[in-house]
């Protein structure tokens, strides 16, 4: 065959083309940079049990924002900057809003909780409805079960100052338990806080990706408790059977009460009267979303809560300096005379200011709530396979240098400008309440009630290193839990009246 000059260089350029958009596909869809992992395992040992986002934070300074890292052969994605989370959950969140499926969600017996179930219809509506009951209007009809377990927390405070840590799970306990079912408690003992308190515990050690062998090597289940990576099934009945009584107990004692209209007007009652209109599997279907959404609400805000009081204790046992600039502020705006109220917050912002500092420093949820993809995706030339497991390493944005600097300093004037809250710094603490669709609902809520409680603790109460035998002042360590949620543990603080005034205002 006669090959003319023009067909080859036709050709040639055939061929160029195909090649050029081979190797740009291939850089175009490249892997995601990650440390390097042993054959089968891949990185299971590299992932340290002990709060994990410190490594992660390690490593993307070696690979970059995004790290990949693989656990038998299926792969986890961290992001570790603001922007990758903003492009991917927010600009992204029609295919990036799902959340990861987890067997130990499944042997727990916790596939109904909204917090981790998947983008469906049923997670639609629960939303909607938690949306509905959050907003910062509806927040305000909670106010006044905010200020009364905050003065039983003064009041537990001033009696047994020893025992805050008891003190501020059972108010933050009590709030939620009030709120949504209506029961107002005395007792720390009571079984529903104890119920949610080991529910909590379960998904917070359980649902972290890549801190159970069994998520990847589903046979451990069937292992006896002694083998390794099995150890979890000595807990689990335990689990189980606070995460069903969580779940189910109250939310049926309310409703009988409401079918007798007995019942104390709650979040739980309100929804019920909503749904009173709907017959057969209809109804049945919205009771079932009524009854998962008042469990959820009630264990989701009370250990976030929780976790950020405690941070606060922490702070302003290592901080009296930035107590006495929050002490002024309160002499100054709300006297003597009382105790602080919603409509104050305006007029402190200092005390502001400590509460986002707090939510900051020790960021509850450091590797944010687990996200799947639902479709195939590239994102700046890296590929990210449908069904890849993500977290937002909320813990490296909020201690991102850049936008905080000195980030493990605490310091609230981070926060303020010319005395005011700062517009620019304000709103970036948010990154700690999540992204996108999966949104925290509770954000409102949850910084009003520790609002009310830091503003009062600090309103009346010195809190100051304890002493030991010897009469020296004793700083303490800064000890974080590691879970799928943190706080500072293992510590001690003296926590007494400011003056005689404030101990009356604690008994009033
Ligand atoms: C300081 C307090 C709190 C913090 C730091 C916090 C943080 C978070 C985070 C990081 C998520 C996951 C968001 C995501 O996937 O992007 C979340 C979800 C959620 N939070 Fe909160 N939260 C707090 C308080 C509350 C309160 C008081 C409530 C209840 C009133 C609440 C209810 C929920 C619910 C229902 C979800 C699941 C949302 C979904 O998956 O669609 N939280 N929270």
């Amino acid at each position: 065959m006669d090959l003319s000059p023009s067909l080859i260089l036709t050709a040639c350029i055939g061929v160029l083309i195909i090649v050029y958009t081979c190797i740009n596909d291939q850089v175009r869809r490249r892997a995601l940079p990650g440390p390097e992992g042993w054959p089968i395992v891949g990185n299971l040992f590299a992932i340290p049990r002990d709060r994990p986002w410190n490594t992660y934070l390690a490593w993307s300074q070696t690979y970059g924002p995004i790290v990949q890292v693989k656990v038998f052969g299926k792969p986890i994605v961290i992001l570790n900057t603001a922007k990758a989370v903003s492009d991917l959950f927010e600009s992204r969140s029609a295919i990036y809003s799902d959340r990861p499926k987890s067997l130990m969600v499944s042997l727990l017996g916790l596939e109904w909780s909204m917090i981790l179930m998947g983008y469906s219809p049923v997670w639609r509506k629960s939303r909607r409805l938690v949306h509905m009951h959050f907003t910062e209007d509806a927040i305000s009809n909670y106010e006044h079960i905010q200020l009364q377990n905050t003065r039983k927390l003064l009041s537990l405070l001033a009696q047994d100052p020893e025992g805050f840590v008891r003190h501020t799970r059972f108010a933050v306990g009590a709030t939620l338990l009030e709120l949504v079912y209506g029961s107002s408690i005395n007792d720390p003992e009571h079984p529903y806080l104890k119920c949610s308190e080991g529910a909590a515990q379960a998904a917070i050690e359980a649902s972290l990706p890549g801190n159970m062998t069994v998520e990847f090597l589903p046979f451990l289940r069937y292992m006896p408790s002694w083998f390794p990576g099995a150890t979890f099934k000595r807990k689990l009945p335990q689990w189980r059977a606070n995460v069903l009584a969580l779940r189910n107990n109250a939310f049926e004692e309310v409703k009988a009460a409401w079918r007798q209209e007995r019942a104390r007007s709650s979040l739980t009652t309100r929804m019920l009267d909503d749904i009173s209109g709907l017959s057969g599997e209809e109804h049945k279907e919205a009771e079932g979303i009524v009854r998962d959404v008042s469990a959820m609400i009630y264990v989701a805000g009370a250990d976030t809560t929780f976790s950020v009081l405690q941070t606060f204790f922490l702070a302003m046992t290592l901080h009296p300096e930035i107590q006495k600039k929050a002490h002024e502020e309160l002499d100054q705006v709300v006297g003597s005379r009382r105790l602080p109220g919603f409509t104050d917050r305006d007029y402190l912002p200092y005390v502001a200011a400590i509460v986002k500092e707090c939510i900051r420093w020790v960021t509850v949820i450091p590797l944010g709530v687990a996200r799947i993809n639902s479709e195939d995706d590239v994102y700046e030339g890296y590929h990210i396979p449908k069904g890849t497991i993500l977290m937002p390493n909320q813990w490296a944005i909020l201690h991102d240098p850049a936008v905080f600097p000195e980030p493990n300093v605490f310091k609230p004037e981070r926060f303020l400008k010319d005395g005011q809250l700062d517009p620019r710094t304000n709103d970036l603490v948010e990154a700690a309440f999540g992204f996108g669709r999966r949104l925290c609902p509770g954000k409102h809520f949850g910084q009003a009630t520790l609002f009310i409680n830091i503003a009062s603790i600090l309103h009346v109460f010195d809190v100051a290193p304890s002493t030991n035998a010897s009469g020296e002042v004793v700083y303490p360590e800064i000890k974080l839990t590691s879970g799928l949620s943190t706080y500072p543990t293992d510590f001690q603080c003296a926590i007494r009246p400011r003056t005689q005034l404030a101990e009356q205002l604690i008994a009033s």
